[in-house]
């Protein structure tokens, strides 16, 4: 039995994974936030509140919470591999001086695991070292303006990312962005030595693998089909790849590779949709046109069959897969140019299904709020206006780890 089962986007969510924001945040500096892949800096204390109330409001519908921070640890501990992680973190970590990575290492392992597993999260400053003991090698000397030894990894809580259940499997991911790929490592640890998920857990991608892919874009539409965003973050080649292994395992029939394009504003597939009842999605009213669409299902001796798909609408191509008459799609902000591009940048349309037709949202974006309640969704709305400044909203928070099934 694996401890991974999500054969779904909407079935009831039984456990899930987050991360809490943590000091991380406040290394967050203006000159550096393209680098880091954020838009604004939040006030931390301001997004742990609405971090906490969030995890409140899924326990309250009976949703066991467990935490990114809390599994890395217990993986590291139950693996004996405290300085295996220390190693792995220190030579992905940027770190040139041979000094500098003792020192820090170091510092890392005299802390205990839970401790040392946030430290690698928050990064290091320069002024955390005394620059005396390290000063020693021209790289450190051309670098001393920069004020990170280590840089931070802020986009942790959007646990959807670095690594994306799909059946009784998982992808580990390879991110598009050199600041977000540190963060599988925390992946990486739980899957190879935490008692729950070592074992009997398919691996169907890599952090080792070459190609991108990222979370966000891979979305569980049955127990057959998968989407995935060909995006700003997801290269077609890498699609190609795990529907191979998906398909190797028997792990699902049909992969449809949407493409989105690449843009920041819709990074993600979930970005710009998301299935939020049986026959009913949300979606950013940009991409309900002319959408290519590409399906890929299992060919002749292990290859994979890729056949574009005629239609160019969403709502035929989800209806085909679905084996359903229609499906309802429903815009964000009610398609108006202003009002949806305005709630999709404050990520109207990435809600989390935690059961058929049962949503949670960010309170502030009321247009679209108010047309998916009148299409008979129960919203669960939760204050986000320091979270949403990473540019995330529920869905991107949240990787599920068990859902029931349909
Ligand atoms: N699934 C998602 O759409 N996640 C949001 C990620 C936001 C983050 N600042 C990023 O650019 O990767």
């Amino acid at each position: 039995m694996s401890a991974i089962n999500v054969t779904s986007e909407i079935g009831k969510l039984k456990k899930v994974l987050v991360h809490r924001p943590g000091k991380e945040m406040e290394n967050l500096m203006p000159d550096y936030l393209d680098r880091l892949l954020f838009d604004d800096i939040p006030y931390l204390e301001g997004a742990q509140r609405e971090h906490d109330n969030f995890v409140k409001e899924m326990e309250k519908e009976g949703v066991e919470v467990v935490y990114l921070e809390k599994l890395a640890t217990e993986a590291i501990d139950a693996g004996d591999a405290k300085e295996e992680f220390v190693d792995q973190w220190i030579s992905e970590s940027g770190i040139v001086s041979e000094s500098v990575k003792t020192i820090v290492k170091e510092q890392l392992l005299a802390m205990d695991t839970f401790e040392m597993v946030l430290k690698t999260m928050e990064g290091f400053r320069r002024t955390e070292i005394n620059s005396e003991n390290f000063a020693s090698s021209l790289a450190d000397l051309m670098e001393s303006d920069y004020p990170f030894l280590v840089d931070p990894m802020p986009n942790l809580y959007f646990s959807r990312d670095p690594f994306a259940t799909m059946g009784n499997g998982v992808s580990i991911n390879k991110m598009f962005a050199e600041t977000r790929n540190r963060e599988t490592i925390y992946g990486h640890y739980i899957f190879k030595y935490h008692p729950e998920y070592k074992e009997n857990v398919d691996k169907f991608y890599s952090r080792d693998d070459e190609n991108r892919i990222e979370g966000g874009d891979e979305l569980v539409l049955s127990k057959d089909v998968l989407a995935i965003g060909i995006s700003e973050r997801t290269d077609s080649r890498a699609i190609e790849i795990l529907a191979k292994r998906v398909f190797e395992k028997g792990a699902f029939k049909e992969v449809l590779a949407f493409d989105i394009g690449e843009h920041r504003k819709f990074m993600h597939l979930d970005t710009v949709f998301t299935m939020v009842d049986y026959d009913k999605f949300t979606i950013h009213p940009e991409i309900e046109g002319g959408l290519r669409v590409f399906s890929l299902t299992p060919g002749e001796n292990g290859e994979v069959k890729i056949v574009e798909k005629e239609s160019h609408k969403l709502s035929e191509v989800l209806a085909q897969s679905l084996g359903l008459d229609s499906v309802t799609l429903i815009p964000c902000a009610g398609g108006g140019l202003v009002d949806s591009a305005r709630e999709q940048w404050n990520d109207g349309s990435n809600t989390l299904t935690i059961a058929p037709g049962v949503v949670v949202v960010y309170d502030r974006n009321p247009i679209t709020n108010d047309l998916l309640e009148k299409h008979g969704l129960r919203l669960i709305k939760v204050p986000g206006s320091e979270l949403v400044r990473g540019r995330g909203g529920p869905r991107c928070m949240t990787m599920p780890l068990v859902r029931e099934d349909l």
